[in-house]
């Protein structure tokens, strides 16, 4: 089970800082939720859990190892990421061919498929529900349907650890709660950037909410989801109660607060 964490970390550009020492302390095998108005830092601050930036000061830690210590092939075969429309960059392929480049990290310099490659990648089909469409063009695929093919490419990856930057926000409502539910049922650590806050309730264990570039809260989601963090950090008015049947809360925005 992968353990993912950072400590203090800060990250600018052009002088501009956008992190300010934010830490994340995740329980290996737990869903957390990235949370936080527009422009707020979530997809930086992934960025940086993912290795794809190098932090300004402050460190992210891979089962205790700084990621800056670890080469991008020994990250790629631990962390998968699964950006906000990195769809696009994936030209002729066939969705089974998007799927299998998750494959790559486990391939030695040379290497082709391995015998076990098919089964992962169907496997990893299966779980998103598209094996029906594994020979289409990607061209062909609508927004709900790439983003769910970039999950299974994400799991053919086999990964310890996940990071989801809006995963849900093409998806239809079925689809939704089947990414969260799948989610959960990996046992791998996840880290979701996510806007919707009754979604983050209902299946994160822990949320870390970013506003500014810094972390305002954390912890499980029926301490941190106040109505005054709400009106702070988002500047609604909610109310707050729990569903009857989970016991998580549940949400109720009543407008925007103008001060
Ligand atoms: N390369 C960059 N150059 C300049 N500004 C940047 C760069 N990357 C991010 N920013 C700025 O940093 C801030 C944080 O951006 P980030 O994408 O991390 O926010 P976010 O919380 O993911 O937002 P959203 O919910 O809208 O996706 C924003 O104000 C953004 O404009």
């Amino acid at each position: 089970m992968g353990a993912i964490s950072a400590e203090a970390l800060t990250w600018s550009v052009h002088r501009n800082r956008l992190l300010h020492g934010v830490d994340l302390d995740v329980t290996p095998g737990s869903v957390v939720g990235l949370l936080g108005p527009n422009g707020s830092g979530k997809t930086t601050l992934l960025r940086l859990l993912a290795g794809l930036r190098t932090p300004e000061s402050g460190r992210v830690l891979l089962d205790g190892r700084d990621l800056t210590a670890l080469s991008r092939g020994a990250i790629a075969r631990r962390v998968a990421v699964m950006e906000q429309d990195s769809a696009a960059t994936t030209g002729d392929l066939t969705v089974r061919q998007v799927v299998e480049l998750g494959r790559i990290p486990h391939r030695g310099r040379f290497g082709g498929p391995s015998a076990e490659d098919p089964g992962i990648i169907s496997a990893a089909l299966s779980r998103v529900d598209l094996m029906h469409r594994s020979d289409a063009a990607w061209s062909t695929l609508s927004g709900g349907e790439k983003q769910r093919a970039q999950l299974a490419r994400a799991l053919a990856q086999e990964p310890t650890e996940i990071l989801l930057d809006e995963p849900t926000n093409h998806l239809d409502i079925r689809h939704q709660i089947d990414l969260l539910e799948l989610l959960q049922t990996l046992g791998i650590t996840c880290v979701i950037a996510l806007h919707d806050l009754n979604l983050a309730a209902r299946y994160c264990d822990h949320v870390v909410v970013i506003n500014g570039g810094k972390s305002m809260a954390a912890g499980p989601p029926d301490r941190v989801l106040t109505q005054e963090l709400l009106r702070t950090v988002y500047g609604v008015d909610a109310l707050i109660d729990r569903d009857p049947k989970t016991g998580t809360p549940r949400i109720t925005f009543r407008g925007s607060i103008r001060e």
